[in-house]
């Protein structure tokens, strides 16, 4: 899995069109989003993690946790991103390791959103800027 964690003043995403054959169904509030003051954590669930996805969402929910703690964030946005990796998992293993990361978090205490799965979506972003505001994080399974 590799992420991507961006601590923002806002993340806020719309919904465009479809970008698999059967995307994640969403309701309407669904299709726009927004979180203030949020670590933004861009996720693209590899090959790899399908060996052993419980391991891979557990060691994602640690890492993020960590960094929530030391930028002080308390908003958490998990966005699918199919560009962080060229080994991508197939996309019903991608879909159920972020619902989980999702999950997770949520359990964890934190305010989280998750931007839907499979569509084309605009968004916008507003970087902190800070030394820890842009990092990144590569979790394997260790099978
Ligand atoms: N392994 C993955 N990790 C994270 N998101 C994924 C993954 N696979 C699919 N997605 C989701 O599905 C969308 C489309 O995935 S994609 O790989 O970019 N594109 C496609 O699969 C199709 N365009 C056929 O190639 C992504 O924007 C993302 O929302």
């Amino acid at each position: 899995m590799r992420m991507l964690l961006i601590h923002s003043d806002y993340l806020e995403y719309e919904v465009k069109d479809k970008a698999l054959k059967n995307p994640e169904p969403i309701s309407e509030e669904q299709k726009k989003g927004r979180l203030e003051e949020v670590l933004a954590v861009f996720i693209s669930v590899e090959k790899v993690d399908e060996t052993n996805p419980d391991e891979v969402v557990e060691k994602a929910v640690n890492e993020i946790k960590d960094v929530a703690s030391q930028v002080k964030a308390e908003n958490v946005f998990v966005y699918p991103f199919a560009h962080l990796s060229s080994e991508l998992a197939k996309p019903d293993i991608a879909l159920e390791v972020l619902r989980e990361v999702e999950e997770k978090l949520r359990e964890e205490g934190f305010n989280v959103k998750r931007a839907p799965f499979g569509y084309y979506k605009a968004f916008k972003l507003s970087c902190k800027g800070h030394p820890l505001a842009e990092l990144s994080r590569t979790i394997v399974p260790s099978g």
